[in-house]
């Protein structure tokens, strides 16, 4: 009855909300606000576009998603888990809830189509149950509208009594106006926990598919830039997510490599050391050398028609020009790879200049099915002909020569046919989200891309500096990469050492939890804002130790690893233990504890789906402070006066154990470096 009753209040609430957020709507509809130079203006517009932006995302995901759903399969019964003994690995609970209720639905009201499933995690009111199942409301709506005569209660309690028998549920409870509560079994959490402990971390089980994720691509000779740095970082992490899901995952470096920039960059390189072929000339810095020949190239009208001719030879393949090429991409690349190699990130370069042999077939294919279009001498391509919606392609340019959208155009091409990808995710800035939508539309209306088959853009927000300005240096200088990791190294030990870490660590241990903390807080501080947002780049942040961080969390994971460390128990003692009197999850914050740590597959689905790491982040987050919860009601080891051990709780060590593998098993797919000591 209470339930009902705050519900009602929650309802009327809501609606008394809604109704001040129409009305405002509606004032500001009416009012042509463009004159108005107020800041906060501004910034309500600026984010009103972040969220035209965004419903653009969606719509073009459930465009594709009923493009996939155009015939109706015959659905077809899960199979259940019957038996907990069958599971040797993780489940995702959520999932296997919706199999149960999609049975019991189904057979409860078999003249229904699609009948809507709506399973969420209950919050953290225990009254609602663990799981809530919200599918008696909507449904009876449907019956409503068909003129069967019910209420959501009803139909809550019809669904209950075809509940199939699920080893998972202990039991499901009908409340207020139709919800029904689900309670999870603490047999299945504690035999799960237990598999953990014996067989480490598993992934649940998926469909395999061959993923490619391009990311980090940074371009020749120009700087790679905090931009890149976000991409480098959410690509990584991206695949790791696959990786550990078993996924075949291509992961490719699609380095700006190309292009008429190079006709002056190899002209200032003939000029500057003309015997490069013969002696490796000592180029430190490629951006200062890709900024002088553009000042001689904007200058001097005879060094511009050199490089203009030497772009037509390195074109042509000519074999001292593919060899000044390749000296200049060697240079970047070695700095490129300074990066990867201090972020421990493994990628394949293939830059555009892999896609150069494919083009010329490509664009002929696409001439004679007629999907070019002459304009003022370019060939152009749209996306949608009859619309002439967005933006199109230019696939020739007015001087013949192609361009990013050509060799984009080619590379999705070579990904579907040649790599036989399933997936294909981009990572750059938001602002190359219509570049690859309309990639997208071309490629399905070339009949590259089939049904079921998508480009996935994964875009971020800008990197701002604590001034919320562009992030710049000091002097206004863009900041260079590897100076800013040289800073998070510096600030990573002035922190350690203000907590006189480097006391007791010894100079080994002090480097790695320098080196962990330092990559970990400016990878962490990355993926745990929804990466849409722009973020503030903030040493002083990211490096808290109270609050969502990285620091925090490494702390928090070495004080749980240093619990069994004091109370002297092995892995190998703890792991008998299991497997002598199993695993108990008896106090009440050890079920809360547990029943987080199960959602773990949940959790990674969800990414691997969606591709925003803040969730992940998140549950670490959630995992860490419902382990202090935990630790501070329940001994895990009790001592005595002199601190001499008097009891070891075994069950207790052993959520520690898990509780650690999960943290360490999150923060790996985060990219992030653990530690044993800091
Ligand atoms: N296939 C792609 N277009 N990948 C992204 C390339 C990013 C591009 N080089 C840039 O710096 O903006």
């Amino acid at each position: 009855m209470s339930n009902l009753k705050t519900l009602n209040e929650r309802t009327s609430k809501a609606e008394k909300d809604t109704k001040a957020i129409e009305e405002e709507i509606d004032k500001l509809d009416k009012d042509d606000l463009s004159h108005v130079a107020d800041p906060r203006l501004e910034k309500l517009l600026s984010e009103n576009e972040k969220l035209k932006h965004r419903l653009a995302i969606l719509e073009n995901a459930i465009k594709a998603e009923s493009a996939n759903q155009g015939s109706k399969i015959s659905r077809k019964r899960p199979n259940l888990i019957t038996d907990i003994n069958s599971i040797e690995g993780t489940v995702c609970i959520l999932d296997e809830l919706k199999n149960v209720f999609e049975i019991a639905i189904t057979s409860a009201y078999p003249d229904l189509d699609d009948p809507p499933l709506v399973i969420t995690l209950s919050g953290n009111n225990p009254k609602f149950g663990d799981y809530q199942c919200n599918s008696a409301m909507p449904i009876s709506q449907l019956l409503k509208a068909k003129n069967v005569k019910t209420n959501p209660r009803e139909v809550a309690n019809n669904i209950l009594n075809k509940m199939p028998l699920s080893p998972l549920i202990e039991r499901i409870e009908v409340a207020g106006a139709g919800f029904l509560n689900i309670y999870l079994h603490k047999a299945f959490a504690e035999h799960v926990l237990n598999c953990i402990l014996q067989l480490g971390v598993k992934p649940p089980p998926v469909k395999k598919e061959k993923v490619i994720v391009d990311f980090s691509s940074p371009n020749i000779a120009k700087e790679m830039h905090v931009g890149h740095l976000r991409s480098t970082i959410i690509g990584d992490s991206i695949c790791r997510v696959l990786e550990f899901l078993n996924h075949d995952v291509l992961r490719l470096n699609h380095l700006g490599d190309w292009g008429t920039q190079f006709g002056m960059l190899i002209a200032h390189l003939q000029e500057k050391f003309p015997d490069y072929k013969t002696h490796s000339p000592p180029i430190s810095d490629l951006q200062a050398f890709y900024k002088e020949s553009k000042k001689r190239f904007d200058e001097d009208e005879e060094f511009k028609k050199r490089a203009y001719s030497c772009v037509v030879q390195l074109q042509s393949g000519q074999p001292d020009f593919i060899a000044a090429w390749k000296l200049i991409c060697e240079v970047s690349r070695r700095e490129f790879q300074k990066i990867y190699d201090r972020l421990n990130i493994n990628i394949i370069d293939r830059g555009e200049s892999f896609y150069q042999s494919r083009m010329d077939a490509v664009v002929k294919e696409l001439k004679e099915k007629g999907f070019l279009e002459e304009d003022e001498g370019r060939l152009i391509m749209w996306g949608n002909p009859e619309s002439h919606e967005g933006i199109p392609l230019t696939v020739v340019k007015s001087d013949g020569g192609y361009t990013y959208d050509t060799s984009d155009l080619t590379a999705i091409k070579q990904r579907v046919e040649e790599e036989k990808g399933d997936r294909f995710i981009y990572v750059t800035d938001a602002g190359q989200y219509t570049h690859f939508m309309t990639i997208d539309a071309c490629a399905r209306r070339a009949g590259i891309l089939k049904n079921g088959q998508k480009v996935e853009h994964v875009g971020f927000g800008v990197v701002l500096g604590e001034d919320k300005k562009k992030f710049k240096t000091r002097s206004g200088d863009t900041v260079k990469l590897i100076e800013l990791l040289d800073e998070g190294l510096k600030r990573a030990l002035d922190k350690l050492v203000e907590k006189g870490r480097d006391k007791v660590l010894t100079p080994e241990e002090l480097k790695k939890a320098q080196e962990a903390v330092a990559y970990g807080c400016i990878k962490y501080a990355d993926l745990s804002h929804n990466r849409i947002n722009d973020y503030v780049f903030s040493f002083d942040k990211m490096l808290d130790d109270k609050g969502n961080t990285a620091v925090y969390l490494l702390y928090a994971l070495t004080r749980i690893r240093s619990i069994a460390r004091t109370a002297q128990i092995s892995e190998s003692k703890l792991l008998e233990e299991a497997k002598k009197s199993g695993f108990k999850l008896a106090h009440e914050s050890e079920w809360k504890l547990g029943k987080v740590l199960l959602r773990f597959p949940e959790i990674i689905l969800k990414v691997a789906n969606d591709l925003y790491l803040h969730s992940l982040c998140e549950y670490l987050y959630e995992i860490s402070s419902t382990f202090t919860e935990f630790y501070d009601k329940c001994y895990c080891v009790e001592k005595d006066k002199d601190g001499q051990i008097v009891n070891i709780f075994y069950e207790r060590l052993m959520l520690c154990e898990v509780t650690a593998r999960i943290m360490e098993k999150c923060l790996d797919i985060l990219g992030i470096k653990t530690v044993s000591k800091m």
